[in-house]
């Protein structure tokens, strides 16, 4: 069964169509980035899939739930469906074991050593297992936001939305993290989407490339297609001359 399924799906902002016909199947462990011009609808798309936006029409299957009917349980998505958002979202007043060990804590009861050990894991593993300690403020933007991804890898959700990660950072910091979301996407089996204008990262890792405009989805090729041929649509065509040759 597909991770994420959009049926026709429309969303609204007021009398605003900013989801239009929207057709989309991911499946369990693919990893899809998300491109288009600013406006497009990239955020409000991704946003849906957590419930984070509500849709108004189609049918939004996600781990087997339709988050377009409102009797679907939202905490049991959000239980499976991590987000990672452009500004970390970090629980200033708490340290970063802190940050990361609290969520499963509370939500899955997990066993506190058993929290720990995993918490120190995956600090290891995006390399920040010495920064256990300190509070968010004390780390730079870069690392803060591969503490955040490791606060969402340590609930082991089956998918991970990533809304423009390293928008916000230093050029010099994005490196770091897209280094850490490359290794996830390669060595785990967990359904991946992100927006992103890294096309380095995309042309890597991604098995399939969407572009959107308009609120449409205009374009959904492999990576290899998009990157090695080219794109159909004449605005993906464009949009990726662009943001090349930039
Ligand atoms: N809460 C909201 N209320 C009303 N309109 C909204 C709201 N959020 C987004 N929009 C509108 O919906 C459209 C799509 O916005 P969205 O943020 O999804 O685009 P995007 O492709 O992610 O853009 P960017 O790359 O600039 O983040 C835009 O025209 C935006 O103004």
């Amino acid at each position: 069964m597909a991770m994420i399924e959009f049926d026709d799906v429309q969303k609204y902002y007021g009398d605003f169509h900013a989801l239009k016909d929207i057709n989309l199947k991911i499946e369990d462990g693919e990893t899809v980035v998300l491109i288009g011009p600013s406006g497009s609808g990239k955020s409000t798309l991704i946003r849906t899939v957590n419930g984070l936006e509500p849709v108004q029409d189609g049918r939004l299957i996600v781990n087997g739930q339709d988050l377009a009917n409102n009797k679907t349980d939202i905490n049991r998505i959000r239980k499976n469906v991590g987000m990672v958002f452009q500004h970390f979202n970090l629980y200033a007043n708490k340290t970063i074991l802190e940050n990361i060990m609290l969520a499963p804590r509370i939500v899955l009861k997990r066993d506190e050593a058993e929290n720990k050990k995993f918490a120190m894991e995956l600090l290891d593993r995006v390399g920040l297992a010495d920064q256990a300690a300190k509070y968010p403020a004390q780390l730079s933007g870069g690392q803060q936001q591969r503490i955040a991804i490791a606060r969402s890898l340590a609930m082991k959700p089956k998918c991970l939305l990533f809304d423009e990660p390293t928008s916000a950072l230093d050029p010099e910091m994005i490196d770091d993290v897209l280094n850490v979301m490359k290794d996830i996407a390669r060595d785990s089996k967990m359904t991946m989407l992100v927006v992103t204008h890294e096309m380095g990262f995309a042309r890597e890792v991604a098995d399939r490339v969407i572009f959107m405009a308009d609120g449409q989805i205009l374009e959904d090729d492999s990576s290899d297609t998009f990157f090695n041929g080219e794109p159909s649509n004449e605005r993906a065509r464009q949009f990726l001359g662009k943001i090349i040759t930039h």
